[in-house]
């Protein structure tokens, strides 16, 4: 979780790799009304937001019925979005990857490819509400590489193995 450009889909996948689980794109789900808002430069608010988390929750489900435990990168960007997330079936975990806004800025600049405008980021971190001591899960300081976050989320994920 996280807003956008800290590597969700990037660090995500990478860490599902390891883990030898499947990926799921949170991206992937939204409804095209939310695509086609955002990308003409329009932030999103929670009455855009609720339909699409619950299909996030409710493919978390699915997966965790199927037996499969699933990486998911979903920016889950407020408290209340992450506690609707956490309606999902089995254990949910929170990874929220902490990108200087310096960087975050750089990086949507020279991406290429996504439709979501740079001017939303401002927007993205007006919203975010980073995890609470009592939600489980970590943030993570993002240095290095996709592999060393992915290193560091294991390590924090696991801080006893
Ligand atoms: N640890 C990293 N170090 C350097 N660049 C990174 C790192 N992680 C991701 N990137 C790069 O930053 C850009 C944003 O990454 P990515 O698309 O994975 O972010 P995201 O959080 O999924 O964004 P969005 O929510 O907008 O889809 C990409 O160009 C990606 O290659
Ligand atoms: O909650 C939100 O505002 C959205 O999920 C965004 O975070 C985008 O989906 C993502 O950043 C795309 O790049």
């Amino acid at each position: 979780m996280g807003v956008s450009g800290t590597g969700k889909s990037t660090v995500g996948q990478a860490l599902a790799d390891r883990l030898g689980r499947p990926f799921l794109e949170g991206d992937a789900l939204h409804p095209a009304a939310n695509v086609a808002k955002m990308s003409a430069g329009e932030p999103l608010d929670d009455d855009d937001r609720w339909p699409w988390l619950r299909i996030v929750r409710d493919t978390m489900t699915e997966r965790t019925e199927a037996g499969t435990s699933t990486v998911v990168a979903c920016s889950a960007l407020r408290r209340v979005y992450r506690d609707l997330l956490r309606e999902a079936q089995g254990d949910v975990r929170f990874v929220l990857l902490d990108v200087p806004a310096g960087v975050l800025r750089d990086r949507i600049v020279h991406r290429t490819g996504h439709w979501m405008p740079p001017s939303l980021l401002e927007s993205q971190l007006a919203t975010l509400e980073p995890l609470q001591p009592d939600e489980d899960g970590v943030i993570l300081p993002v240095t290095g590489p996709p592999a060393d976050v992915v290193d560091a989320a294991l390590r924090a994920l696991t801080p006893h193995a």
